[in-house]
């Protein structure tokens, strides 16, 4: 079963049994686990896609998130995307819904402050990129590092911070500075051009409520997991 109040501006779904999707509509309300499951579902509709699988149903796309097929049900009729029986959902129909209320398919500049180990694996990850978030460059401190070109991400000197973001106008950052860094390095980025902070310094950026932050903590994504094998089955 699903929390009700998991997902805001759901319309009542009729499941899998309605006809084809009625129209592309305005950019719903989503609660975070509902973008959350979204950007889940995006990336094993792109695999089928891949796969040249045409169509699939809520109980297979649920079972691939590991989710039930209510809650894909609710979930995707909520974009106005209703599948039919026996057909299931237009995997392609599903990717343009998806990738329109995520962002993707728009081209998003990002940058990212702090080279290190994390910064480091960050630049080399592939995947940001066929979602449409392009790293324009890195920035540290560290005189070893300035200079340096990873992934074809040039590093620059951390000083160069304020004018890279007056020229370039990336929208998104990716904060990888030890935690005491972190608050100042937020500053800059929001005086500058950036209104979306992925955040992985463990200290909390109180920044202005427009700016969108979204604080990733692996250690407590594991203290989580631990807590649900504890948990008696
Ligand atoms: N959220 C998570 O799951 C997670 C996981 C690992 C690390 N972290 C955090 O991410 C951050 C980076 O971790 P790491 O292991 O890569 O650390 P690290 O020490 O290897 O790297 C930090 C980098 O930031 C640079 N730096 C320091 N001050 C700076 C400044 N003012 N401006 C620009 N660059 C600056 C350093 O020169 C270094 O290259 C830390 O805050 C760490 O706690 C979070």
């Amino acid at each position: 079963m699903t929390n009700p109040g998991e997902l805001s501006g759901e319309r009542a779904s009729s499941g899998e049994s309605a006809t084809e999707g009625d129209g592309a509509p305005s950019k719903p309300e989503l609660s975070q686990p509902a973008v959350g499951r979204l950007s889940l579902y995006y990336r094993e509709l792109q695999r089928l896609l891949e796969s040249e699988i045409g169509s699939v149903n809520s109980k297979s796309l649920g079972k691939m998130v590991n989710v039930s097929p209510a809650v894909v049900r609710r979930d995707l009729s909520s974009l106005g995307t209703i599948g039919r029986r026996g057909v299931g959902y237009d995997v392609q129909t599903l990717i343009d819904r998806i990738g329109a209320v995520l962002g993707s398919g728009v081209q998003w500049k990002v940058v990212l402050i702090g080279v290190g180990s994390l910064g480091d694996a960050l630049l080399r990850y592939r995947g940001f990129e066929r979602l449409g978030f392009q790293v324009t460059a890195a920035f540290d401190s560290d005189p070893k590092r300035i200079g340096e070109t990873i992934a074809g991400v040039p590093i620059l000197d951390v000083a160069e911070l304020d004018q890279v973001l007056q020229q370039h106008r990336p929208e998104l950052a990716i904060v990888a500075v030890p935690a005491e860094h972190a608050v100042g390095i937020a500053a800059k980025l929001v005086q500058g051009s950036v209104s979306g902070i992925l955040n992985f310094a463990p200290t909390t950026l109180k920044l202005p409520p427009q700016v969108a932050v979204v604080n990733v903590d692996l250690a407590s994504e594991l203290q989580r997991l631990a807590f649900r094998v504890q948990m008696p089955k």
